[in-house]
C-alpha cells in the first residue's frame, strides 16, 4: 500500500524545528569533492533524498562516502574514483537535477562523463541548453544519446569567456566546477550569485581554486592543475527556513527555526514583515509567529538573488490566501510554478491565474502562453481535501494548507517532500500537528 498521510487540520503549529545544510548546496559540494586529490569533509548535512541520490551516484563512480546521520558529518574520498557503467548510472535517471553537474569533474578526472536524464521539480521545461553551451565553449564534445548524454574533451578543457542569457544557478555551478581545473582563465558574465553559489565558491577556494566575484555578476576563475580536499560546514537551508516561517503564518502558529540564518533571508524577511508576520532573530536561529492581527495582502515578484526566491513563492501563496484583500504574485523564474494552486482552490482558496506579467520585472514568459501570474483574494476558510503532492515546494505548501484547514486531508506522494525536507513528518508532529502515516 502506498504511503498515505492523514492530517486533521485546524491546530496552530507551535514549537521548535532544526534546519540543517541547504538542499541546494550540499549535493553540489558533494560533487565538488570529485575534483580533489584528497578526501573532503562536509558538515551539517541533512538526511534528505537528494543527498542519498548523490551519495549513490558518487559511490558508483568509486568515491567512498561515509555519513554520520546524527551529526551530519560526511566524508568523501575520491582517491579510488573510476568510470561507472552506463547501466548503473541509468538507474538514477529522473531522480534529480544534480547529475548534470558531474560533467566538468568527471571530464577532468576520468576524461569522459555519462549523464542520465535529469529529474527535479516539474515547474517548467527546465532545459539544459546553457549547460551544454558553456561545456562546448570549454572544448567539450557532447553526444546526445537515447538515455542521456555522453560528454568528452578530446582536446582538453580550456578557460573561456562566457555570458549567460539568464543568471542560471545550475549553469553558473557548471562553469565553476569545470573552470577551476580548466587550462587558463574563465570569465563568466551574468552569473547567478545566490548564497549557495558563494558557499560553493568558498568550498572550491578551500580546495585550492582561484575565483573572484565582482559586484556586476561577473565571476573570474583562474584554472589550476590540482585541487585538494575541503572541510566545510554547509550553509543552512534558507528555503526550508522560509517554509517553516510561512507555516507559522498559515496555521496562526509560532515556530522557532533553529539554524535559520537572517543573512540569506533578507528579501523573505522584508516580505514577512509586510504581510504582518513577526520574527525575532537570535544567535542560533529565528522565531517566526502570527501576531494575531489580520494579515495584509501583498504584491510580490519572484526573482534571482537578491530578490524574492522562487522556492519561497509556493508556501507564501498559502499564507496570502489568509491575508485580508487582494494579493498579486508574478513568478519570473519558472514558467509553470502555479500548478499547485489547483489543490488550494479545491480547499476553498480564491486564486486566479493569468498569462500576463502582473508586475514590473522584465520576465521571459510574458509574451508566451504561461499562467505565471496569480491573483489571490483572501481571507479564505480552507477545508481538508485529498491531495497528491505535485512537487517539492508545492507539496510542502499543500501540507501547511491542510494543517490550517478545517477537517481531514489525505495526502499521497509525500516521498517527493523528502527530497528537500528532513524528517518533516516528525517535525510537524513535534509542532503539535494531528497527523498519521499509513502504508509503506
Ligand atoms: C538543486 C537546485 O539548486 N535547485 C535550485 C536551482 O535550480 P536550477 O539550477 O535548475 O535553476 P536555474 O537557475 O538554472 O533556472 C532558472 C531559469 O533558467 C532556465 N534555464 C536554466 C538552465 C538552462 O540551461 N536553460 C534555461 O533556460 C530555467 O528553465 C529557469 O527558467 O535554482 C533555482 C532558482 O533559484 C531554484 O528554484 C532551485 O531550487
Ligand atoms: C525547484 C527545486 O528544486 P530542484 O531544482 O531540485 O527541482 C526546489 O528546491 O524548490
Amino acid at each position: 500500500m502506498a504511503k498515505l498521510l492523514t492530517i486533521q487540520g485546524g491546530k496552530p503549529l507551535e514549537g521548535s524545528v532544526r534546519v540543517r545544510g541547504a538542499k541546494n548546496l550540499v549535493p553540489k559540494a558533494m560533487v565538488a569533492s570529485l575534483l580533489g586529490s584528497e578526501p573532503s569533509k562536509l558538515r551539517n548535512v541533512p538526511e534528505i533524498k537528494d543527498v542519498e541520490i548523490v551519495t549513490n551516484l558518487l559511490t558508483i563512480h568509486g568515491v567512498t562516502v561515509d555519513v554520520e546521520p546524527e551529526t551530519g558529518d560526511l566524508t568523501l574520498d575520491p582517491r579510488q574514483m573510476r568510470n561507472a557503467e552506463h547501466s548503473e548510472i541509468d538507474t538514477h535517471a529522473g531522480d534529480s537535477r544534480i547529475p548534470i553537474l558531474f560533467c566538468g569533474p568527471l571530464m577532468h578526472k576520468n576524461g569522459e562523463a555519462f549523464i542520465p536524464d535529469l529529474g527535479g521539480c516539474r515547474i517548467g521545461d527546465r532545459p539544459i541548453d546553457y549547460h551544454l553551451e558553456v561545456l562546448r565553449t570549454f572544448g567539450a564534445v557532447v553526444d546526445k544519446q537515447v538515455t542521456g548524454i555522453h560528454i568528452t574533451a578530446p582536446k582538453g578543457l580550456k578557460g573561456a569567456k562566457l555570458d549567460l542569457p539568464y543568471p542560471s544557478v545550475g549553469a553558473t555551478e557548471q562553469v565553476l566546477l569545470t573552470a577551476v581545473m580548466a587550462e587558463g582563465i574563465t570569465e563568466l558574465k551574468n552569473a547567478a550569485v545566490e548564497p549557495e553559489i558563494h558557499d560553493l565558491i568558498a568550498i572550491l577556494q578551500q580546495m585550492g581554486a582561484i575565483i573572484s566575484v565582482n559586484t556586476d555578476r561577473t565571476i573570474r576563475i583562474e584554472g589550476v592543475d590540482r585541487l585538494s580536499g575541503f572541510r566545510h560546514r554547509a550553509i543552512p537551508d534558507r528555503n526550508e527556513s522560509a517554509s517553516w516561517a510561512s507555516a507559522a503564518l498559515v496555521t496562526r502558529g509560532d515556530i522557532y527555526v533553529r539554524g535559520a540564518a537572517q543573512r540569506d533571508l533578507t528579501a523573505f524577511l522584508n516580505t514577512y514583515r509586510k504581510i504582518g508576520g513577526e520574527f525575532e532573530v537570535d544567535d542560533d536561529g529565528i522565531r517566526f509567529w502570527h501576531a494575531g492581527d489580520p494579515l495584509k495582502p501583498l504584491v510580490l515578484e519572484t526573482d534571482v538573488h537578491p530578490g524574492f526566491m522562487t522556492d519561497w513563492q509556493q508556501p507564501m501563496v498559502v499564507a496570502l490566501t489568509q491575508a485580508h484583500g487582494v494579493s498579486i504574485v508574478h513568478e519570473t523564474v519558472y514558467e509553470n510554478r502555479f500548478g499547485f494552486t489547483e489543490a488550494l482552490k479545491r480547499m476553498g482558496a480564491s486564486i486566479q491565474l493569468h498569462r500576463e506579467c502582473l508586475g514590473s520585472n522584465p520576465c521571459r514568459f510574458g509574451q508566451r502562453n504561461f499562467l505565471h501570474s496569480a491573483v489571490i483574494s483572501g481571507p479564505s476558510e480552507l477545508k481538508g481535501t485529498d491531495i497528491d503532492v505535485p512537487d517539492l515546494r508545492g507539496g510542502f505548501s499543500h501540507l501547511i494548507a491542510a494543517l490550517a484547514a478545517q477537517g481531514t486531508s489525505r495526502v499521497t506522494g509525500i516521498e517527493i517532500i523528502n527530497r528537500g525536507y528532513e524528517r518533516f513528518i516528525d517535525k510537524i508532529a513535534g509542532l503539535g500537528a494531528d497527523v498519521e502515516m499509513t502504508g509503506r
